[in-house]
């Protein structure tokens, strides 16, 4: 963690506002009369990994599709790579590129067919440059000849990259690019991204994996349309002012419930053999865990944003259940 900061903090003094390249203020999107992105307002940094986070059917994938013009917002204003979000979108989808959640390619076609294609569609020169270029990028020129049908997730998720990386965008808007794919192949795909970013790309991804999490420079969550909290991990944690303990053992299930009684506990979440509880006075919450043995820890992201999600029900959920 001490690491992530430093590095968030270097980046941070790298970053000024104008290096905005994506700005939007009080986005609204509405499908029928559910309310999906509500008053969204986001800043993306050149150079920037903004994580988004946040439950399924939160409205992450509407708020991309709106910030890459595909989508005009019910109200609201905002730039995207110095274009207008309403009245120009067909510059940003020329120059941004954006990875959607389902592998969209050509399964029957190679990896090189594939990119060639792509390349062909958007018209470039010196196609078999840019393709020999992409290939070698993202360590796919060994396996060019193989069918996209063949490769496994994390395979095909690097060619959806390289295809995207064609036309050498300066935002990526990646939407969930890493789902089902295997951790080591998420790895590399991490290191890309880190790579492409320290040469100025900026990357807006979606994520559920809170190790994803923790490798963006920013995070904004989402719940039921509501942007809940924005920042670097740390201030994330930090805002929510939960303090954690942790017990391990048996029964960890039935110690949960009985705690979860106490009104000094927030809430009991548990992660394998150990228990985290956490709750917002520490001189109570010592006192109601001071029959059991526990340690005080670090709350997690994760634990922040269990938190923010069950808040988030209780207050929107069932008013406003998307
Ligand atoms: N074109 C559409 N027409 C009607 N409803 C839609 C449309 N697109 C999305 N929705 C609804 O809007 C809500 C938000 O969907 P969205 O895909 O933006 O969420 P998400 O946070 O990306 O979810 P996930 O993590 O599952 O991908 C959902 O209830 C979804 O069913």
């Amino acid at each position: 963690m001490r690491f992530i900061c430093i590095r968030v903090s270097l980046w941070k003094s790298l970053l000024n506002a104008s290096d905005a390249v994506i700005d939007v203020r009080g986005l609204n999107k509405y499908f029928g009369d559910k309310h999906v992105v509500k008053d969204l307002s986001l800043q993306v940094g050149r150079g920037e990994i903004l994580g988004f986070l946040g439950p399924n059917g939160s409205g992450k994938t509407t708020a991309i599709r709106m910030m890459c013009g595909l989508l005009t917002p019910d109200s609201g204003e905002g730039h995207c790579l110095g274009y207008d979000i309403r009245t120009q979108s067909d510059a940003i989808k020329r120059e941004a590129g954006y990875m959607t959640q389902k592998f969209s390619y050509w399964e029957d076609l190679s990896i090189r067919e594939n990119l060639d294609f792509v390349a062909r569609i958007y018209e470039l020169a010196n196609r078999k440059h840019v393709v020999d270029e992409a290939l070698e990028t993202l360590g796919l020129t060994s396996r060019s000849s193989q069918l996209a049908r063949s490769l496994s997730g994390g395979w095909k998720q690097r060619l959806a990259l390289a295809a995207c990386m064609l036309r050498h965008p300066k935002l990526l808007l990646l939407d969930e690019p890493t789902a089902g794919v295997d951790p080591n192949a998420r790895r590399d795909f991490w290191e890309e991204l880190h790579e492409l970013a320290s040469q100025g790309v900026s990357v807006l991804i979606s994520t559920h994996y809170m190790d994803e999490a923790e490798r963006c420079h920013k995070l904004a969550y989402i719940a039921y349309g509501n942007l809940l909290a924005q920042g670097s991990a740390e201030s994330i944690i930090d805002s929510q002012k939960l303090f954690t303990y942790e017990i391990t053992g048996s029964n960890l299930m039935e110690i949960s419930k009985s705690l979860e009684k106490s009104p000094a506990i927030e809430q009991t979440v548990i992660f394998g053999s150990t228990l985290h509880v956490s709750g917002k006075d520490p001189i109570a919450l010592e006192n109601a865990l001071s029959h059991l043995r526990s340690n005080a820890i670090a709350t997690s992201l994760e634990d922040v944003f269990i938190y923010l999600m069950k808040h988030t029900r209780d207050n929107y959920g069932e008013i406003h259940e998307l």
